[in-house]
């Protein structure tokens, strides 16, 4: 396929997931389905046009005055992947599987305007309604942060040390352009590529089904390693889902103590048996039953609640979600976030710890919850993380946004990975 093939291609995408309100990652699939000639490498840059689309979507549209489909793949023919007008013109000239060329009003528009005389949520690329909500969370840098959400993600590894060192892993992805990440001890990072590139598909490999990693974003890695269970120590990973974090602390801990997994969804859980078995985990017992966990309580020391969040600080890898999210979801997380940290607050010992994760960067699924669960619940208070960040990820790394430092936000602007909140609460000894 030539690259008119391809935008139309995009265009149908987007427009499927428009008018039936369809999860990208469907729409993608569908339409790979119903174009089977279409090799893969026309759909990694399907997919390309249609994620880059996505992430700039208010931005890309204001600039051509039109949130049309067609005008947004355009947009990140033009805007992103660094065509001038002229080229692309010249590029789709007797294609007869191009779209329509671009129409005389978005020309005129494209040519014309600028971007920072659109509102600042535009610029940003934000729904209007979560402007004060990253103000709050970010002060004069949130427009900064809100435009490197809308960014494309590289692809982040974490070596299992269970099985094999970073460096073998790295060695083993050489020819994907694989090096170690910036800041997390056992991470490994492909870059993002530009343009129509493919990423790897990394879960093909041997050194994958072998065990020798998992594919986590980096960002979820650092979170996971704060959390910094001592190799015998009992813990509680209470919103366990496919079990990311259990993987990583159950490896950090060299397969020594004990990480108990629970998930309230069962569904969400089933595929942590194969990740168990496949990274050679042996200190991992999983729990789909929460009265299993009777005999546990208040006897952990370290008890991780991963809570269910709106999701903002995966915008990168999930922009559609970006433009679904309501008011009425956030009030829901926050609700689920509150029964979340009640429950797994039982199982904490006296002295032991309580650590909240989301991927989110807003304050109402972070700071507050924390300011609001500690209010009701005065045994715990939060603890400084950042001599702990200092001793795992070393004096140069980069640093996350933290305002007193009894709680980090990681973002794709401050430390290049997902969006992500820790705050470690630490019970008082009886
Ligand atoms: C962010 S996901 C967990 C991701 C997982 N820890 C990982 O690293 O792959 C949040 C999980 O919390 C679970 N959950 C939500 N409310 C819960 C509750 N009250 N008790 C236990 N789990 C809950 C959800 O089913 C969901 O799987």
């Amino acid at each position: 396929m030539r690259l008119g093939g391809r935008l139309s291609g995009a265009i149908d995408v987007l427009t499927d997931i428009e008018e039936r309100r369809r999860p990208v990652a469907d729409a993608l699939k569908d339409w790979g389905l119903a174009h089977r000639f279409a090799g893969s490498g026309d759909r990694a840059a399907i997919g390309n046009i249609v994620y880059d689309a996505l992430r700039m979507r208010l931005s890309h549209a204001w600039l051509m005055n039109d949130a049309s489909p067609t005008a947004l793949a355009y947009a990140v023919l033009l805007r992103q992947w660094g065509f001038s007008p002229d080229a692309l013109a010249a590029e789709l000239e007797g294609d007869r599987f191009a779209p329509p060329p671009l129409s005389e009003e978005n020309l005129a528009a494209f040519s014309s305007r600028r971007l920072e005389d659109a509102p600042l949520h535009v610029q940003g690329d934000i729904p209007n309604w979560i402007q004060p909500s990253l103000e709050a969370a970010f002060g004069d840098g949130w427009l900064t942060e809100a435009k490197a959400l809308a960014e494309r993600p590289t692809l982040d590894l974490r070596a299992n040390t269970l099985k094999a060192s970073r460096d073998k892993v790295v060695k083993a992805l050489e020819r994907s352009g694989a090096a170690p990440a910036p800041i997390a001890r056992y991470g490994v990072r492909i870059p993002a590529g530009d343009g129509a590139s493919r990423l790897p598909n990394v879960t093909a490999e041997l050194s994958f089904q072998k065990g020798w990693f998992e594919v986590q974003d980096e960002g979820s890695q650092i979170v996971a390693d704060l959390a910094h269970p001592q190799e015998h120590d009992q813990v509680l990973d209470f919103c366990a889902g496919g079990g990311g974090k259990t993987l990583a602390m159950a490896a950090a801990m060299n397969n020594k103590g004990q990480v108990h997994a629970y998930d309230a969804d069962r569904k969400r859980l089933a595929p942590i048996i194969e990740r168990l078995r496949r990274a050679g985990t042996r200190n991992v017992q999983v729990h789909d039953d929460v009265r299993q966990l009777d005999a546990l309580k208040e006897k952990l020391d370290v008890v991780l609640v991963d809570a269910p969040c709106t999701g903002t600080g995966t915008w990168r890898r999930r922009p559609d979600t970006k433009w679904r999210l309501t008011q009425k979801n956030l009030d829901e997380r926050v609700a689920q976030q509150q029964e979340a940290l009640t429950g797994a607050a039982a199982f904490v010992k006296p002295s032991g710890s309580l650590v909240y994760i989301t991927c989110s960067v807003l304050p109402e699924e972070n700071d507050r919850q924390m300011e609001r669960f500690c209010s009701e619940n005065p045994q715990f208070s939060p603890e400084p993380v950042l001599e702990t960040w200092t001793s795992l990820s070393g004096n140069g790394a980069p640093r996350p946004v933290t305002r007193d430092g009894r709680s980090v936000t990681l973002t794709p602007a401050s430390t290049g990975t997902d969006g992500f909140f820790f705050c470690r609460l630490r019970k008082a000894p009886q």
